[in-house]
């Protein structure tokens, strides 16, 4: 401290004890600007030690363009009196700046001239703080501003003491009065307005404002409600809510609205589609059923009913899952389940106990609803009635595997039940044969008659040759008058089974040897012709792993040829190892 300050300082001794003890700044001046004393508080808030500052002129705490005016101020303050107080951004030591608030006062040294004092405070954190709460004013005003939902905040008496951009926004583009908002006003006076003037025929919403009126009482917390606000060209709607904030004072009600006609819309479509889904569901022909994840029916339509002559209730609440299927037993039923689970768009095949009707053929196609979690949360499922299908199918097998006219098993059959012959010797190491018989003259029956008796004619003779076996033998109609007849296992040796061959083959020839009876239609008229047949016999041995199909049918037939070239009406074998042929005839 300089030794002008040091006396001063003995000269301000009534100062002397508040400056060092005071948590104050303060600072002495002189009238050309320079400290007189500077205490540690008021140096600290500068970033200085005292004695740096003692002997300077205190416009150093100030940037160099605002010098010139401060020191006036100080002068004409000391000068002319008045008062010299503020807030100021000033410059610390290291080139930061603070801010300060100053108040100050003249006083008179005991050598008569006048000093200021001045006493400092640092704001900076104040300032600080201020600052902070300013910018998260305005980023709270900017997000509630950036919401489309129109919001404003009313006090007790519903006045609106805020309203966001949306608010301001909606209430000028429904007609609302934009000079209004300058001043206070009142919700519910607006609100009043805006019902007075929607179009009429519109729905009442007055229970708004009553709703509002309890919040703004206390008597309520909050509340939602939906309203219709349409324009001439735009069918719109809106929720309102209130909410009164908890815990502030003074009471703050904030009411926001929000358009929320693009989810009415899509909400509406929605149960549109649902009730035409639903109308798809009660018209199709086939059943349908939805059904929970343990397998129980929650929904089921009047096909599914009238399908299984249940009613829609007993099929719901029925303790059985499928009372249709009561027949099934508990594994067959846990199988069942097991397919719906599996199933993946494959049809599942069951049998329907109708309790009228009685048994059909259906069939189910499932797919699986999922939960959020991917858990199956339904399975849904079509049922159809296959009787006319099965009948179908079963008539193309017949098609495609019986001869039409005798209802026999035709070539292509034929040549797979030989094939199951042939693996069946080869497992029993037994012989079988095969007996290729042609009838004897069939074509002069049919130049005189007519084609009807011919066909009347084969049908019988199926009928006749298989009745001469067993029904795990094969009677075939190759085509023509030509019939082959499989015989399997007949015995492990050769010797025997030709034997039972010969003798199968001699039964069949008697037994289409006997008279036939047939009727001939002549238009209305019927008549019984009696005819005469035989018929020439090719048998072919055969013993897996040795023989082919082909060959064995082969064989048969050239063998029967030889029976037709000896004469007709008889046997011929073909040769079985070792070499030989046979005739019965
Ligand atoms: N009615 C009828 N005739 C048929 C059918 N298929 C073929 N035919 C006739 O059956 C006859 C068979 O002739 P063949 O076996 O050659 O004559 P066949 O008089 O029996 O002479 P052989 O066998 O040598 O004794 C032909 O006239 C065919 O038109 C049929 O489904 N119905």
């Amino acid at each position: 401290m300089s030794g002008q300050a040091n006396s001063v300082l003995q000269q301000e001794m009534p100062f002397d004890t508040v400056m060092r003890q005071s948590p104050l700044g303060m600072a002495v001046i002189a009238m050309d600007g320079t400290y007189v004393a500077v205490n540690d508080a008021y140096a600290r808030i500068y970033g200085y030690l005292p004695t740096e500052m003692q002997g300077h002129s205190f416009l150093m705490i100030f940037p160099e363009d605002q010098r010139e005016s401060l020191l006036r101020l100080h002068q004409n303050f000391l000068m002319y009196g008045g008062t010299l107080s503020g807030e100021w951004e000033v410059l610390r030591k290291d080139g930061t700046h603070s801010h300060v608030i100053s108040e100050s006062a003249c006083v008179r040294g005991q050598d008569g001239t006048d000093r200021r004092l001045v006493y400092v405070t640092d704001i900076s954190a104040r300032r600080k703080i201020e600052a902070e709460l300013e910018a998260s004013r305005i980023f709270a005003h900017a997000v509630i501003d950036g919401l489309s939902s129109q919001l404003c905040v009313l006090n007790e008496d519903g006045i609106i003491v805020s309203a966001n951009h949306a608010w301001r926004r909606f209430y000028i583009d429904n007609g609302g009065d934009p000079e209004h908002l300058l001043k206070p006003v009142s919700y519910l006076e607006i609100c009043m307005a805006a019902n007075g003037s929607q179009r009429r025929g519109q729905p009442d919403t007055s229970g708004f404002p009553e709703q509002l009126k309890r919040v703004l009482r206390g008597d309520l917390q909050s509340f939602e409600l939906e309203y219709p606000w349409h324009t001439p060209t735009e069918r719109r709607w809106f929720i309102a809510r209130a909410y009164r904030l908890p815990g502030v004072s003074p009471a703050r009600i904030v009411v926001s609205h929000d358009n929320v006609t693009a989810l009415k819309n899509a909400q509406e479509e929605l149960h549109e589609a649902l009730r035409f889904t639903r109308k798809l569901i009660h018209s199709m022909q086939d059943g349908f059923m939805v059904l929970d994840k343990r397998f129980r029916p929650v929904e089921v339509n009047p096909a599914m009913c009238r399908m299984t002559g249940y009613t829609e209730s007993s099929l719901l609440y029925s303790e059985h899952p499928f009372p249709y299927l009561h027949h099934m037993q508990t594994e067959e039923l846990n199988q069942l389940f097991h397919q719906i689970h599996e199933a993946t768009e494959r049809e599942i095949e069951f049998v329907i106990a109708h309790p009228e009707k009685g048994h059909f053929p259906a069939s189910m196609t499932v797919s699986r609803i999922y939960d959020e979690d991917g858990q199956v949360m339904h399975y849904i499922a079509t049922v159809k009635d296959i009787t006319e299908r099965r009948r179908v199918e079963q008539e193309i097998q017949r098609l495609a595997f019986y001869d039409a006219l005798t209802g026999l098993p035709n070539r292509r059959l034929l040549h797979d039940r030989l094939e199951h012959c042939l693996r069946g010797s080869r497992r029993h190491a037994l012989h079988g044969a095969v007996l290729m018989l042609d009838l004897d003259n069939f074509k002069p029956l049919n130049d005189h008659f007519g084609h009807d008796a011919g066909d009347s004619l084969l049908v019988e003779v199926a009928n006749r040759l298989q009745a001469c076996v067993r029904a795990s033998d094969t009677v075939a109609r190759l085509g023509g008058d030509e019939f082959v007849v499989i015989i399997c296992e007949l015995d492990s040796e050769t010797g025997v089974s030709f034997e039972l061959a010969a003798q199968i083959a001699e039964k069949m020839q008697q037994s289409l040897t006997i008279p036939y009876q047939l009727r001939l239609r002549n238009g209305e008229t019927e008549k019984i012709l009696q005819h005469h047949c035989s018929a020439s016999v090719g048998v072919a041995l055969f013993s897996a792993p040795e023989h082919h199909a082909a060959d064995i049918l082969k064989r048969a037939d050239q063998a029967m040829y030889q029976a037709k070239e000896r004469g007709r009406n008889r046997v011929c074998f073909a040769d079985f190892p070792p070499r030989r042929s046979a005739s019965v005839h």
